[in-house]
């Protein structure tokens, strides 16, 4: 099926780890997924199917054993560590379950320093981000002193700063009640498409992955059989 331009595309993507016991695990492949520009997909997939490992090689985080990742046309499985670093800096926003904060600083340094390695630091545009997030008030709060939704909503903030093109989240509203979720990942998913960025975001929330008009079940087209404690017995 033809769609619009894809903004990722993936291709013959395979992953391995080694075991503790140092034998090669298979942990992913994928033949092929890609995301629209300014498309928002959701990815679903029991524990241990590989989202994180997913989205950790889509942003450069690490390296595939095999296989294509192309983001914007760049082919960034190519990169070196440091232009994949540049790469994540200029084009990506990931916003981390834990969400990652820096615990000494506060909001808007949070956002501040994570234009660092981007287009430069943009004091009023980082304010401008965290007051559309309803965190003109709390500018100055360290991490520790804010909500978890409030954290989370600062996290978002960082992930938009640089103007990304695809923003990563791991299971972005793990971390908040129902209805917090809910409002949070409304409020993520307009800002994306106010700043016509891409959405890849990872959840086993039912009630946030309805939201989505696409969702992807990893476990669907991820075809790594990783050798099971029977099979290797
Ligand atoms: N650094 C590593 N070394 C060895 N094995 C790893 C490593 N990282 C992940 N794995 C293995 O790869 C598999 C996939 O892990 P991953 O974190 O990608 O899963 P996930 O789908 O995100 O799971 P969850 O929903 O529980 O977070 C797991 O079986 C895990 O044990």
């Amino acid at each position: 099926m033809l769609r619009g331009m894809n903004l990722l595309e993936i291709e013959g993507l395979a992953k391995s780890y080694l075991d503790p016991e140092g034998r090669r695990q298979d942990v992913l492949r994928v033949e092929s997924l890609a995301v629209g520009e300014g498309e928002q997909m959701a990815l679903r997939g029991r524990s241990g199917s590989g989202k994180t490992t997913l989205l950790n090689l889509i942003a450069g985080l690490g390296l595939p054993d095999a296989g294509h990742i192309r983001i914007g046309g760049t082919e960034i499985t190519t990169l070196s560590e440091a232009a994949r670093d540049r790469f994540r800096a200029r084009h990506l926003g990931y916003v981390f379950q834990t969400f990652n904060l820096l615990q000494g600083y506060t909001a808007l340094e949070n956002v501040v320093l994570g234009m660092a390695f981007g287009p430069g630091r943009d004091r009023s545009a980082a304010q401008g981000l965290l007051e559309r997030l309803g965190l003109g008030d709390r500018l100055h709060y360290r991490p520790g002193q804010l909500s978890v939704g409030q954290q989370q909503r600062v996290a978002v903030a960082r992930a938009l700063a640089n103007r990304p093109r695809l923003v990563l989240a791991d299971e972005p509203t793990g971390n908040l009640d129902p209805t917090h979720a809910g409002e949070a990942l409304e409020l993520m998913r307009s800002m994306c498409t106010d700043a016509g960025a891409a959405l890849l975001l990872v959840s086993h929330d039912e009630a946030v992955l309805e939201r989505f008009d696409r969702c992807v079940d990893l476990s669907d087209i991820n075809t790594a059989r990783p050798a099971t404690a029977e099979a290797t017995r």
